[in-house]
């Protein structure tokens, strides 16, 4: 098949199985440059929304980066004869692919991370083949959740709190800017979104972890949030999505302190934002990643997803010089320093009612942003040749629930 990208909304619906391969292998490549002290890392790494985002760069540092041993669960699509598959799963099969390559374990679980099936196949494959994990990661990313008991479905809104939210934005299929205007959630949709992306699944997991005795002594584990500044609180942290941010906070601390019981811990880590298939869709980022892109890069602290992992492992979780992980007062590891500096925000916040449709591209970093957004679904790459037919029916070591 020669696959070309067809971009709906906020979505491509097309993906290109070598381009997500030499995107997994260019991480792992930054991963390896970064030396990270192997004997301090994690050793058995178990990670929830391993196929893409952030999820993917947890899980390719501690593979990479420390030679774990990874269990990954997602929830992705393989191709059909006339479709190719999702980008996180091929993604998926690279990981697998060069893991296996280095001798390391990785096995996949394809399924729905906030079913109980999930979480008992997990165990039985970590019983099985790994014996203990020292670390879980969580960082799934999802609209929609089935309530493991009632088979409910619950969806999350990305909607402000108490009013309604205007404010400039990126129209990306015409990359136009507009004024966007989003309702405020009803407490209904709040709640929701609390259910969907707050901490109870979390707790879940950790919970059926716990209790089947899979969790090393001193085992850690780390959920990822986001918080921002004022240009994208309305819609995040003072919206909807920040209550179940919230949420993550106090599952955190009561994963921590229960971890805590065997001198390991659980925290959030608050990561910077960064484009991925799950910030695509948030109104109003596209065009904040396209300006703090420019700002921080023209400042020299810019940051990929696969850098703030890197970092968070070797400079927080597993910081060579050992001692207390630094948080802030809420028991947050925080990742966001460079990009919530005042220079930076500042030089936002001037930007802000400067950007015009005429001047989107010269002003901020959309090109960047659009460059990275395809790049997610494996195009727009120098080393791949679009033009040649790609086999897209791609296998490997996964258990489709
Ligand atoms: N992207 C950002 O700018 C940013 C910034 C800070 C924090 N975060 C947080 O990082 C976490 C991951 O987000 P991302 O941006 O990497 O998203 P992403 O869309 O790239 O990845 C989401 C992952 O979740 C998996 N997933 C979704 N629903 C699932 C289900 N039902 N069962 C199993 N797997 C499922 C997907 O397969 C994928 O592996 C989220 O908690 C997000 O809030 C993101």
């Amino acid at each position: 098949m020669i696959i070309k990208p067809k971009v709906r909304g906020f979505i491509c619906t097309t993906t290109h199985p070598v381009g997500c391969e030499q995107n997994v292998r260019e991480q792992i490549e930054a991963t390896r440059a970064r030396n990270l002290d192997k004997s301090a890392g994690p050793k058995k790494v178990l990670v929830i929304g391993a196929s893409s985002g952030y999820g993917l760069a947890a899980r390719i540092t501690a593979a990479f980066g420390y030679g774990a041993d990874t269990l990954g669960v997602f929830f992705e699509k393989p191709a059909t004869e006339s479709k190719p598959g999702t980008a996180g799963w091929y993604n998926s099969a690279a990981f697998d692919k060069f893991a296996k390559q280095e001798g390391l374990y990785s096995k996949s679980i394809n399924g729905d991370a906030f079913s109980h099936e999930a979480r008992q196949k997990a165990i039985e494959l970590i019983k099985q083949d790994m014996g203990e994990i020292d670390l879980v990661v969580y960082s799934l990313a999802s609209p929609v959740r089935k309530l493991p008991d009632s088979g409910e479905l619950k969806r999350s809104s990305l909607k402000p709190i108490g009013e309604t939210y205007r404010a400039t934005a990126i129209d990306t299929n015409k990359d136009a800017i507009i004024e966007a205007e989003v309702e405020p959630a009803t407490q209904q949709e709040i709640d929701d979104t609390i259910t969907v992306m707050g901490g109870e699944d979390w707790e879940l997991w950790m919970d059926a972890l716990d209790q089947a005795g899979v969790l090393a002594k001193g085992a850690r584990s780390v959920a990822f949030s986001y918080i921002g500044t004022e240009i994208t609180w309305p819609i995040y942290w003072h919206g909807a999505l920040g209550k179940a941010k919230e949420d993550l906070d106090r599952a955190a601390a009561a994963i921590d302190a229960r971890l805590k019981e065997t001198s390991g811990g659980a925290n959030v880590a608050v990561l910077k934002s960064v484009v991925t298939q799950a910030s695509a869709a948030i109104p109003v980022m596209p065009l904040y990643i396209a300006m703090v892109y420019r700002i921080m890069k023209e400042q020299g602290v810019h940051e990929g997803t696969i850098d703030q992992l890197n970092r968070l492992f070797g400079e927080r979780l597993y910081a060579p010089q050992g001692g207390e992980l630094v948080t802030d007062e809420a028991g947050r590891v925080r990742l966001d320093d460079w990009e919530l500096r005042d220079d930076i925000q500042q030089a936002c916040q001037d930007l802000w009612p400067e950007v015009t449709t005429d001047n989107l591209f010269e002003i901020t970093d959309y090109a960047g942003y659009k460059h990275e957004f395809l790049k997610l679904f494996g195009f727009e790459r120098d080393d791949v040749d679009y033009d040649a037919d790609v086999d897209t029916l791609v296998e490997f070591d996964v258990v489709n629930l």
